[in-house]
């Protein structure tokens, strides 16, 4: 039987903390409605003593997001619980949270308490905040740097005292897996009373441990998580929501154990989190990173293309994101080029494909990535090229201010040079007439139009024509840092194009369609 795990959600608490991501109410109150959109069962709304913004954050909150209960943190000292009560007074469901240390470091260094002191501080606290709400919980902070019997000992006297959670954080981030499950399973071994309450686990993520020590702390019993969207939070963060939620609904067979979180709404949480907390996600992080579903190299879009399972653990889908996403690189192999240019509606014999794809693997070597825009320029340039009936050679234009523009080009015309010269009225207009001379083309000039295809410094211009002839139109393009040169392309492309169309036509055959 699959276990449920509660999602407690610390986003707007923990995630806060982390340098920067400070929120206002307006801000804390739409990723609280996202958050009960995916479904989270707690959502720690703020810290209502901390502040006046916090304490409304954690009032509107409680008060205007339906689903999750809504919890605000307090230290152990009656007037941060007083004052998360108020915040929470009147919401239908509501949990005070709060803690204290039990490690000795925290308590000799930062408390200056006694261990007996701190249990019964905590003790007290439980029973206050038991007075206001029926929801308690309780986080011995430090608990992995905690001696564990002390640790045991707090643990049952404040499930005695009304606490109905006791949250086990790893403060620091200090704690391995197998430790930490340790605990966890300490814990509920030798605590007596451990059974009337939920365990939960908060991890920090110092040594990049925090889901793995989540994880190990669910397969020893933990029965609740908090976590934060994007695994913000204080230092390197928290355990993150999406990984923890995955890794349990992937991997159900292993840990039988799931939550309720719908996980198609996690890719928008995380946007929505990064955009308000400007904390930009890393490109390789698990689930929501740009390139967790980014397949680069050959092999493995192959392998992908034949079945999705070769390389694919979670769907895309399974998170809110539309389709894999294959990135065209030096890497890529064949099939993967050629699923790309069918989605983009080119459908190329395998001679076609072969000849594209060498030109494409140059440029990859040129390029970091090879958008559509580069594609295109690749197909309409080569393919056409390969049923080319007139070649450029070479080009001259001659301009200025005060002289008409002339130009002499050299064309290959069905394998016989050919030159010849011409005016205009600009030094682009000169090339076009020479060259409708020169083919004796009756076709008409419907568009012409420059643009610089991607940017940086290896962008190049591209020239696109449209020509009619007979009343069939075709485009045409050409690249070239000259932009004489790409236009000069660019007309001979379409032209080539007519001329490959009407072939076809003659045979019958309508291959391949490039407009
Ligand atoms: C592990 C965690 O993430 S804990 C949550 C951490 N989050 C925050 O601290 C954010 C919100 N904090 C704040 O706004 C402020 O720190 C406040 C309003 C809570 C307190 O501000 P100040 O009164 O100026 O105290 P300051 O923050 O400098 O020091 C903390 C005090 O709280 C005490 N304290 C800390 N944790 C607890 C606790 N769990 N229970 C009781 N007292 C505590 C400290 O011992 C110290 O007390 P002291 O002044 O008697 O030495
Ligand atoms: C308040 C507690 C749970 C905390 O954030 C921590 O110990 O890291
Ligand atoms: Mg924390």
């Amino acid at each position: 039987m699959t276990r449920m795990i509660r999602i407690f959600d610390t986003t707007l608490r923990d995630g806060e903390q982390s340098p920067g991501a400070s929120m206002n109410v307006e801000e804390k109150l739409m990723i609280a409605k996202q958050l009960a959109r995916l479904g989270v069962d707690i959502i720690e709304a703020g810290f209502a003593y901390s502040s006046p913004g916090d304490f409304e954050a954690v009032r509107r909150i409680a008060l205007e997001v339906e689903g999750p209960v809504v919890c605000s943190l307090a230290r152990a000292r009656p007037e941060d619980i007083t004052r998360a009560s108020e915040a929470l007074k009147g919401a239908p469901r509501v949990r005070i949270h709060t803690f204290l240390s039990t490690s000795d470091i925290h308590l000799k260094h930062q408390f200056r308490m006694t261990r007996e002191e701190a249990k019964k501080r905590a003790v007290e606290m439980v029973q206050l905040a038991r007075t206001y709400v029926d929801d308690v919980e309780f986080s011995p902070m430090d608990a992995s740097r905690s001696d564990p019997a002390y640790l045991c000992e707090v643990i049952e006297a404040v499930i005695a005292a009304g606490a109905g959670t006791i949250n086990i954080p790893d403060t620091v981030g200090y704690a391995v897996p197998q430790e930490f499950g340790g605990l966890i399973k300490r814990i509920k071994d030798s605590v007596p009373n451990s059974g009337q309450a939920v365990i939960s686990v908060h991890c920090h993520n110092d040594l990049g441990l925090a889901v793995a020590n989540s994880l190990a702390a669910v397969v020893a019993g933990a029965g609740q998580v908090e976590c934060t969207i994007n695994g913000i939070g204080e230092r390197a963060g928290n355990t993150s929501l999406e990984e923890i939620v995955m890794g349990l609904r992937t991997r159900r067979d292993w840990y039988g154990a799931d939550t309720k979180v719908v996980t198609e709404e996690l890719s928008k949480t995380s946007r929505l989190v990064s955009k308000i907390t400007g904390m930009v996600i890393q490109p390789n992080k698990a689930i929501v990173g740009a390139n967790a579903f980014a397949h680069t190299s050959g092999i493995h879009q192959d392998g992908l293309l034949k079945d999705k399972t070769t390389y694919e653990i979670m769907r895309p889908e399974s998170v809110g994101l539309e389709q894999v996403k294959l990135v065209m690189g030096k890497l890529s192999g064949r099939h993967a080029f050629r699923q790309r240019l069918e989605e983009l509606g080119y459908k190329l014999t395998e001679d076609e494909t072969n000849h594209a794809f060498e030109r494409f693997k140059r440029l990859a070597d040129q390029k970091k990535e090879i958008y559509e825009e580069d594609l295109e320029v690749i197909v309409s340039e080569e393919v056409a090229k390969m049923s080319e009936r007139v070649v450029l050679k070479s080009f001259q234009v001659e301009s200025g201010t005060n002289k008409t523009p002339k130009a002499t080009v050299e064309l290959e015309i069905d394998g016989k040079l050919v030159s010849h010269s011409g005016t205009g009225d600009g030094p682009v207009d000169a090339v076009y007439r020479t060259i409708a001379a020169m083919t004796q083309t009756k076709s008409k000039l419907l568009m012409f139009g420059v643009n610089a295809i991607t940017g940086g410094t290896d962008a190049q211009g591209e020239v696109s024509v449209r020509l009619e002839e007979d009343g069939r139109t075709v485009s045409g393009h050409g690249a070239d840092t000259d932009i004489i040169t790409a236009a000069a392309r660019a007309y001979l492309n379409a032209l080539n194009k007519l001329a490959y169309f009407a072939a076809k036509q003659a045979e019958g055959i309508q291959k391949v369609s490039l407009i």
